[in-house]
């Protein structure tokens, strides 16, 4: 999953290759290619009465995940979002809410193929303007698919008509009798699973639904089936990365959270006051959090956030001299002013040291109020402000490694977790 930086989605993003390698993407794209993003489900085995599509992870419904997915390449001209009649409304009022662009949503049928054709005929806008070259067809559900694979999957759909996602099978396929027993197995090393993104020529999947049966329409699960019995486009296989998968049962609702949260807590930007002693701090906290596999930018200039702003969802302010709470408040209204929180939770956590010997909390929490009120407020633009207070005895002034062990487990938590509900909270490690 890729988490574009670039608020306007105007750039290219980076973008992890398969390979573990990161690059910006070239997309070399000299065709168009618009999306269809069949979203008309109930998610009936999620057992869950909201439909899949619109499961909130971190305020956010997983569709709009999978849209940003799409939308954040420049090379992607317009997304169809199908979803049932019922839907519609929510639907743009989550394009409007994340500010997604490119997005037309439109009206399902009762079943996937329904809903896809209807996503590929609202693509052809008649005489007013031309259709585009390539349709990227991809489940709403399957919010994890990267920029090279895409760029795979349009240009083996461009040269060979019609394109697919693949992946090994994990369990071995099956015939039963009609008694319930063992016909026979498929001989699994042959057989492969199909997943999405797929591609087509627009003229390809056009002619495949147009000239399909009913029966198809209400029990077919495989567009690239249809491409080749209805057109003789038989489409070019590519294997993908395991994220390609789609979420289907409530398990996988757990695993696509999980997913994000680790995406959203690789690194984090950290600021001081400038002093020597939090310099020091700042080195080992980075030391520390390498091996938690989280990358501090640990950077010289005091409070100098400003230029990570546009690029980091996660800020740790060290503060030795004082209270710090007030450039704390700077960096949060800055934040704000970029509209940095739209699509993702950022998190801030503002480090307190304080070395005098036998301090109570209740003596340190008698000063957080403003921490609480200034939390509260930034919140409401998802921003979450975590406090802690850092208490090391006076023999400790050498930041031991246990001593900054604790800070950065704790402070490594509140990154990964983003719990809304500690927001505002003074901890101490
Ligand atoms: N009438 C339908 C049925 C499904 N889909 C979409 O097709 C994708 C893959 O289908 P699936 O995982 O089966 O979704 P559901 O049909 O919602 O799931 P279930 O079978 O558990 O109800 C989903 O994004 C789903 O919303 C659709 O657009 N129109
Ligand atoms: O059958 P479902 O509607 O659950 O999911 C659709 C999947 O079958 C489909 O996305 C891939 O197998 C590729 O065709």
């Amino acid at each position: 999953m890729n988490l574009s930086s670039d608020p306007d989605r105007s750039g290219q993003p980076e973008c992890s290759s398969r390979h573990g390698g990161r690059h910006k993407a070239t997309s070399g794209v000299h065709f168009t290619v618009s999306v269809v993003l069949p979203a008309g489900g109930t998610g009936e085995r999620t057992g869950l009465v909201t439909p899949k599509q619109f499961y909130m992870f971190l305020n956010r419904p997983l569709i709009s995940y999978t849209i940003q997915a799409f939308e954040r390449l420049s090379w992607i001209q317009h997304i169809v979002v199908v979803v049932a009649e019922e839907s519609i409304a929510l639907t743009r009022d989550i394009v409007q809410r994340f500010q997604h662009t490119k997005v037309r949503v439109v009206s399902g049928g009762a079943t996937r193929h329904r809903s896809i054709f209807n996503g590929v005929q609202a693509l052809d806008p008649g005489e007013s303007a031309a259709t585009p070259d390539v349709v990227i067809i991809h489940d709403a559900v399957r919010p994890f698919v990267e920029e090279d694979f895409l760029l795979e999957i349009a240009m083996a759909a461009k040269e060979n008509g019609a394109s697919g996602a693949i992946r090994p099978l994990v369990s071995t396929v099956i015939a039963t009798t009609s008694e319930g027993y063992l016909d026979h197995s498929l001989e699994r090393g042959k057989y492969r699973a199909s997943e999405m993104p797929q591609g087509f020529l627009y003229g390809v999947i056009h002619q495949a639904y147009q000239k399909c049966s009913e029966f198809d329409f209400d029990f077919g699960t495989e567009c690239l089936h249809l491409a080749l019995q209805h057109t003789g486009t038989r489409a070019k296989l590519i294997e993908g990365p395991p994220t390609l998968w789609k979420v289907t049962y409530k398990r996988d609702l757990a695993a696509a959270e999980s997913i994000i949260k680790e995406t959203l807590c690789r690194s984090a930007c950290v600021t001081s006051d400038g002093s020597k002693r939090a310099r020091e701090l700042g080195r080992c906290l980075q030391k520390v959090m390498a091996s938690l596999d989280m990358e501090l930018d640990v950077l010289p200039e005091p409070i100098g956030d400003a230029s990570r702003l546009s690029k980091e969802w996660n800020f740790i302010k060290l503060f030795v001299n004082g209270s710090g709470l007030s450039e704390v408040e700077e960096t949060v209204k800055a934040l704000e002013a970029a509209n940095r929180a739209l699509l993702h939770p950022v998190v801030v956590v503002w480090v307190r040291l304080d070395t005098s010997d036998g301090m109570s909390v209740s003596e340190t929490g008698a000063g957080h109020l403003p921490l609480m009120e200034l939390a509260s407020a930034a919140k409401l633009q998802n921003i979450l402000l975590y406090g802690i207070h850092f208490l090391l005895s006076e023999e400790d002034a050498g930041f031991s490694e246990g001593s900054v062990k604790r800070l950065a487990e704790l402070t490594y938590t509140l990154i990964h977790d983003r719990n809304a509900l500690l927001a505002g909270q003074m901890l101490c490690a």
